[in-house]
């Protein structure tokens, strides 16, 4: 069998069937997807050939809810609830600093980040995604660019009938880019009307494009919402029909029986970012029975200034542990769950898990090798296990995306980290300087 890349480990994890391993196994890599998983005995001579002993093999993992330029305002407001943190601190700041450059250096800072961490597909939600576009197709990331709208005037647009024409445009630019899925995104039910929602459910049913959108994330919410409308957030989206299985609603931690029930019977995804929501005091998104009812439950890490990182592996330990914890159940979100949570079900989220999301003969040769070889992930009785439950996203050495390596031996082979670091303290420079009146 002819093959351009063959990958060789002790241990692979393909995610779909769920739990199982692969021991001694090859991955075939020919014109950037999954030829043939195989026993090493049985690998043809490949034109390239890695050897990885110690390492697990599995796909890239799949950060579904994040606003990647935001990591320039990593550690700005830190301790602060949902409202006071966007009311007095982020949305002040975003109106002082966020523009194209911003957009370009912070999506940078987290592309690194990203790819370090063995993320490798995206879906953001931020101003100028032009700018994180480019970023993510010139790292070799993918992603599902969030065309945002906010009944809020800012840079990027004075109003939502602009919102929605420069959210167009950027569609039109990047829908045929094999890296790129655009998503209609508006930001959440208290920062977007009626109106703008009805234009906003009759463009995305034009487009065919999916709904990426922060729904039911602290109990002010549902409060502000029952005061506003007489109706919680979800029943109102639901009269304006965005409820269905093109709707991405992020966070979730307020959540009945029966929205459970209609979120099930819609098909709805429901992303949850259970370390952002710990640190706001958001509440915790009843991934159990969600799951329990049939809802797909991606993984997100949110932004980097209220997580504060963009670490899959962190989300998926905290996934798993605040199961448990909340349920009274240690067998809740088993490791083989939270790792379906930050790859397939991320995929299936984004509607693209005919591509990504597994290590399935056909896909897209979307994956990362992780040294299980350090200290604290020895000795490995299950890799799954150590993934999940201790090991760090330093652990990380090789990605590839498509085939194509982003990563090797911890080395980032697409971006100049050294330039986009020295960019990130620049802008921690200016943004400390007026926020500060010029002391620093
Ligand atoms: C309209 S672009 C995205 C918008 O969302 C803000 N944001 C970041 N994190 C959160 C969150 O957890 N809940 C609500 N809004 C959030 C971000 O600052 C941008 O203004
Ligand atoms: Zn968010």
């Amino acid at each position: 069998m002819d093959c351009d890349l063959c990958l060789k480990a002790p241990w692979i994890i393909p995610v779909e069937p769920r739990g199982q391993v692969l021991y001694d196994h090859a991955v075939l890599i020919r014109d950037g997807r999954i030829a043939a998983l195989l026993p090493q005995a049985a690998a043809p001579a490949a034109a390239h050939t890695i050897d990885l002993p110690g390492h697990v093999l599995l796909p890239g993992l799949v950060n579904a809810h994040t606003h990647a330029a935001m990591t320039l305002f990593r550690g700005l407001a830190d301790d602060l609830p949902l409202a006071q943190w966007l009311n007095e601190h982020i949305w002040p700041a975003e109106g002082r600093h966020v523009n194209g450059d911003f957009a370009r250096d912070g999506s940078a800072l987290a592309a690194l980040e990203m790819i370090r961490g063995g993320t490798t597909c995206f879906a953001d939600m931020y101003f100028f995604a032009d700018e994180t576009a480019r970023v993510a197709t010139s790292a070799g990331l993918r992603a599902a660019i969030g065309l945002v709208v906010i009944d809020v005037p800012t840079a990027w647009a004075r109003d939502p009938e602009e919102y929605l024409s420069r959210g167009i445009a950027l569609c039109d630019r990047w829908r045929h880019d094999p890296l790129i899925t655009p998503m209609l995104a508006p930001h959440a039910p208290y920062s977007v009307s009626d109106d703008t929602l009805t234009q906003i459910r009759v463009r995305a049913d034009e487009l065919d494009i999916a709904l990426h959108m922060h729904i039911h994330e602290t109990a002010g919410e549902i409060t502000q919402s029952l005061h506003s409308h007489g109706v919680r957030p979800l029943a109102r989206l639901d009269r304006l029909g965005l409820v269905h299985a093109n709707l991405m609603a992020v966070h979730m931690t307020q959540l009945t029986t029966d929205e459970i029930a209609l979120c099930a019977e819609r098909g709805v995804s429901v992303v949850h970012c259970p370390e952002s929501n710990l640190k706001i005091a958001a509440g915790i998104c009843p991934v159990t029975a969600l799951t329990r009812a049939g809802v797909n439950v991606a993984l997100g890490t949110d932004g980097a200034a209220s997580n504060n990182d963009l670490d899959m592996f962190g989300e998926m330990r905290t996934a798993a542990l605040i199961a448990k914890g909340t349920s009274g159940d240690a067998t809740a979100v088993p490791a083989a769950v939270a790792l379906e949570m930050a790859t397939l079900n991320g995929a299936r989220a984004l509607g693209l898990c005919d591509d990504i999301g597994s290590l399935v003969v056909g896909k897209s040769a979307d994956l990362i090798a992780v040294d299980l070889g350090a200290p604290s992930t020895q000795p490995v009785y299950d890799p799954l296990s150590q993934l999940i439950y201790a090991a760090s996203r330093d652990q990380v050495t090789h990605v590839w995306v498509a085939g194509r390596p982003l990563l090797r031996d911890r080395q980032v082979l697409t971006l100049d980290e050294t330039a986009i670091i020295g960019r990130a303290a620049a802008w921690r420079d200016k943004i400390r300087a007026s926020d500060h009146g010029g002391l620093s």
